[in-house]
């Protein structure tokens, strides 16, 4: 009797599928491009198997959400259901100490009203539904955020919200009208930022860009990476509190409404928070009618995608700030950096750019007191924001010592990797609860009495939550993962 006739597999050919969690990925032409090697994929115990906690071992979770992963997924296994799960759109994490302690259940906070509550809850939604999917796309290509995302940020006036309470919220539709312009305060702001640092993808939208910049002011000059509007948030206050009221009419729209993007262009390879030694020059015209501006500016935000540019000059009389419309003579290149160019940041050349002497921002020679006055504000923002990033590495980190397995056990059950935690918990805590007081007072000073009391405690605030969240991006790594 002839033996039935039997198909003769190749190795390759077995080793196609493998399952993780319940769902069947193809990776015959991925294979060859798997960052960790072909030779993993063919071992004895992955090829055609359940990988499940193999995988998890070595790779994050948002390793399968990524489009060019995603898509090898072919099916599922009859019966089965997937236990793990990425983001879930508008959800709070489970993770201990992943959200601060007022949106944590059954902890309590004096700040945190019922508007907060529901605006964080319809910030969250709007960031994990349009925000959070489209920069793991522009993370990993570099190109700026999607049009069609600063569109829906505009349409819910996030951009205008972003610059915190103050007459140009007025007659807005705040969030679809779920908060008023006059009831929009510091704490609404906060959860703004936070909930967008949430991101942690370091050109698209992340925190630490904020802490980067607050370092560039005060200590040296150094990158601000962040692709989300980042440059209108540091360039546009200056037109906001010192341009003329025929500049406000025409740039707020735009810039609101995400059809034009402005950055702020001070730093130069020259000189970064030495800004007195700036060598940007602003000469006046003949007729005295214009600015003639040459010179350099480097690490800009936004740079490269920029419409307008709020520019340091040095003047006759010192320092003067100059609004600058991209046009002839101004040109910009992106500048490689260690984060994504998403973030768009660019090396900027002027060259006899002819700008209109109504473009001047304050006093001419007082540009000092320009910039300056936006610090306090500024560092605010760049706490808030640290502050959250801190949070999510301590997530992630809380994630990664779950899955991951050495010396056959999880890595929590290392006391130097719990000590390391603790230590990391204890840090957030306090840069969050010393960041609630600074809202708190901010909610209940003028701006004056904002700018004579609280510059003293809002400048290390943001300092310490940068250093902590650098420490803990290295902390991470040294997890092996991010
Ligand atoms: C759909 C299936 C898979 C995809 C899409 C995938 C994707 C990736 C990616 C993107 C990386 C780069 C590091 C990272 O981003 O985490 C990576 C690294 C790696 N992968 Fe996979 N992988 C898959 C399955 C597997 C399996 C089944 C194994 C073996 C059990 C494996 C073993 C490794 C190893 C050893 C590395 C290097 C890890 C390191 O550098 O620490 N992969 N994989």
């Amino acid at each position: 009797m002839s033996s039935p006739q039997l198909k003769v597999f190749t190795r390759d050919e077995v080793a196609k599928w493998i399952i993780i969690d319940a769902k069947v990925y193809d990776v015959t032409r991925f294979k060859a491009l798997h960052p960790g090697g072909l030779a993993v994929l063919l071992e004895e115990d992955v090829a055609g198997c359940d990988t499940t906690e193999a995988f998890f071992g070595l790779h994050r979770y948002e390793v399968l959400e990524k489009p060019q992963f995603k898509r090898l997924q072919i099916g599922t296994i009859e019966g089965e259901t997937s236990q793990l799960h990425g983001r879930v759109v508008g959800a709070l994490s489970l993770v201990p100490y992943a959200e601060p302690t007022w949106l944590s259940p059954s902890y309590h906070s004096p700040y945190y009203t019922e508007s907060h509550r529901t605006f964080q809850k319809a910030i969250r939604e709007f960031c994990d539904e349009y925000i959070y999917p489209d920069a793991l796309v522009r993370e990993e290509d570099g190109k700026r955020p999607t049009q069609s995302v600063i569109d829906k940020m505009a349409e819910t006036n996030i951009n205008a919200m972003r610059m915190g309470p103050g007459k140009h919220l007025k007659g807005l539709v705040l969030m679809g009208g779920i908060v008023k312009p006059e009831e929009f305060d510091y704490f609404h702001e906060l959860i703004i930022t936070q909930e967008l640092a949430r991101t942690c993808l370091r050109g698209y939208a992340d925190g630490e860009w904020y802490a980067v910049l607050g370092v560039r002011i005060m200590l040296t000059s150094s990158c601000v990476t962040q692709g989300l509007v980042g440059g209108m948030v540091i360039g546009l206050p200056p037109v906001l509190n010192f341009g003329s009221d025929e500049l406000k009419a025409r740039i707020l729209p735009e810039v609101f409404s995400g059809k034009k993007f402005i950055c702020l262009a001070i730093s130069e390879a020259h000189a970064g928070s030495d800004v007195m030694g700036l060598r940007t020059t602003a000469v006046k015209s003949d007729d005295g009618k214009h600015w003639i501006i040459n010179g350099t500016k480097k690490w800009i935000t936004n740079g490269t995608f920029a419409d307008y540019f709020t520019v340091g000059c040095k003047t006759e009389d010192g320092f003067t700030v100059i609004f600058v419309e991209r046009g002839p003579g101004v040109e910009t290149k992106p500048i490689k950096t260690s984060y994504s160019s998403s973030a768009g940041t660019a090396y900027i050349t002027f060259d006899n750019v002819k700008v209109p002497i109504e473009n001047t921002l304050g006093e001419e020679g007082a540009g000092l007191f320009v910039i300056l006055s936006n610090f306090n504000h500024e560092r605010f923002v760049m706490c808030c924001a640290s502050a959250r990033s801190q949070r999510i590495i301590i997530e992630e980190a809380l994630h990664w010592v779950n899955q991951r397995k050495v010396f056959g056990k999880p890595l929590h059950s290392q006391a130097v990797i719990r000590s390391k935690l603790a230590a990391m918990i204890s840090r957030a805590e306090s840069c969050q609860a010393w960041l609630e007081n600074i809202a708190h007072q901010m909610c209940n000073m003028s701006y004056k009495q904002q700018s004579r009391l609280l510059a003293g405690i809002t400048a290390p605030s943001h300092l310490m939550p940068f250093l902590e969240a650098r420490k803990m991006y290295s902390l991470t790594w040294v997890f092996g993962k991010r």
